[in-house]
């Protein structure tokens, strides 16, 4: 086990830029034909600094291609400003989830305010080393931050460098878009204390853009569907995901928040943006419904108790009910179980969650009995999840489906629709997955 906690999280991976062929055992089916992208960190230690945490690592990224039978694998670090900066400079200079680091030779980039509040906050980083997006014809590395990079799918070659706040004002941003049937991208993101507000925004992302245009861009024509306002201003909630149904946009505003006059102050005190993450146990889970359609939120309060997660596996509609699902956990140990000081061969005693993944199933009424009475259950559906009237809004519980497992994936094809099958990778209490489930 130790050896498979090492080659999965240490020692910087090498790029092989130029395809390689796979051997292939058994035979791959004639349909499968493209490119799988992949992305991930591949660099923790730069010159004699090392980052603490595992969502700091450089991108790397990944492509497989299938052809007639054949698989090429090739690999390449995303050529960011940040990879650029820390390679010249031969130490860590921007700054990542986990790791505080300060600018120095490429100050002109990163030196930049985040301006609100305070003028010694370094512009974020462009490591995107999450997820990849497809925007119109084209593939984006993707991160928390404002920024995405380019890139070219058959190389792996880094291009443009996009802000999304030259679009939308947004600071921080899901890694986890939704795609509707005709490639529109759905997103949303974080606009902290403009204007005197915070405020989660979401944002739709055309897939193609009028013929007449010279320099094609969707982020041009990006369009904001709805804004929610934070409970508070100073407190938004954190998000790693967010859930799609044919005709709503679901957000679960969490207790898991970010502590923005932390975030002013992490720079000068030396502390890292997973530090300005906190949760707090004795406050609501809200939920917050959007309508594609008139792009309103549904006007009724929902809220469940206090918990902390980050994918949504799927969610759709039925019967005038809401249903989607989640995998939720009752602290925040999760991204603390990933600083690589406890990745290493003692992890067993190291890196204990102390809150197991549980996937949850919550069936929200949206058409009830406006005179049904206080303390009665609204979910009409079979189904142990309930919907009990308060005096100031609805009380969700959830039907718990299973424990145990995370980074959950359906078909697509059924995104927003009743599915039937999830695939999950088994996680107990530590942080090698052993198995793939379904
Ligand atoms: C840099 C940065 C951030 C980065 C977050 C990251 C990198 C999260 C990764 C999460 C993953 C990989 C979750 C998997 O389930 C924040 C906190 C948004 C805020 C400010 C700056
Ligand atoms: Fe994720």
């Amino acid at each position: 086990m130790s050896s498979a906690m090492e080659a999965l999280y240490s020692g910087n991976k090498d790029e092989h830029p130029e395809p390689i062929k796979a051997e292939v055992r058994g035979q791959l089916p004639t349909w499968l034909q493209g490119i799988l992208l992949r992305n991930g960190p591949g660099m923790h230690t730069i010159g004699d600094s090392k980052y603490n945490h595992w969502f700091d690592g450089l991108a790397l990224l990944h492509s497989f291609t299938f052809k007639n039978g054949e698989v090429y694998y090739r690999s390449k670090y995303l050529r960011s400003d940040t990879y650029n900066c820390n390679v010249e400079a031969n130490r860590i200079v921007v700054s990542e989830f986990g790791t505080m680091a300060y600018p120095d030779p490429c100050k002109n980039i990163f030196a930049k305010a985040f301006c609100y509040l305070s003028h010694t906050i370094p512009e974020f980083t462009d490591n995107c080393l999450i997820n990849i997006l497809k925007a119109g014809d084209d593939f984006y590395a993707t991160s928390e931050t404002n920024f995405i990079r380019k890139i070219n799918p058959q190389t792996l070659e880094t291009l443009d460098k996009v802000d999304y706040n030259k679009y939308v004002a947004v600071n921080v941003t899901t890694s986890h878009p939704h795609y509707d049937s005709a490639g529109n991208v759905f997103n949303m993101g974080t606009s902290i204390v403009d204007k005197g507000r915070t405020k989660y925004v979401l944002f739709k992302i055309p897939s193609s853009v009028p013929e007449q245009e010279k320099k094609k861009s969707c982020f041009k024509h990006l369009e904001v569907v709805c804004s929610i306002p934070s409970r508070s201003l100073l407190h938004p909630s954190y998000y790693h995901s967010f859930g799609l149904t044919e005709n709503y946009i679901i957000f679960v505003e969490q207790p898991f928040r970010l502590d923005i006059v932390k975030m002013a102050t992490a720079y000068i005190r030396g502390v890292t943006w997973a530090s300005c993450l906190a949760f707090n146990k004795d406050d609501k889970t809200w939920f917050h419904f959007v309508d594609r359609k008139t792009k309103k939120e549904v006007s009724t309060k929902f809220y469940t108790d206090a918990m902390v997660f980050f994918h949504h596996v799927n969610a759709y509609e039925e019967d005038g009910h809401i249903i989607f699902d989640i995998i939720s956990y009752t602290d925040n140990s999760l991204y603390d179980m990933f600083y690589l000081k406890n990745l290493n061969k003692d992890f067993e005693e190291n890196t204990k969650l102390t809150a197991i993944p549980t996937c949850k199933r919550f069936v929200v009424p949206l058409q009830f009995d406006k005179d049904a009475g206080v303390g009665s259950n609204l979910v009409t559906l079979p189904s142990t999840a309930t919907a009990v009237k308060e005096k100031d809004g609805i009380y969700c519980q959830p039907e718990i489906l299973c424990e145990g497992i995370e980074l959950p994936r359906i078909n697509y094809d059924y995104n927003g629709k009743k599915h039937k099958y999830v695939f999950a990778t088994e996680l107990q209490w530590s942080p090698i997955p052993t198995k793939v489930l379904f």
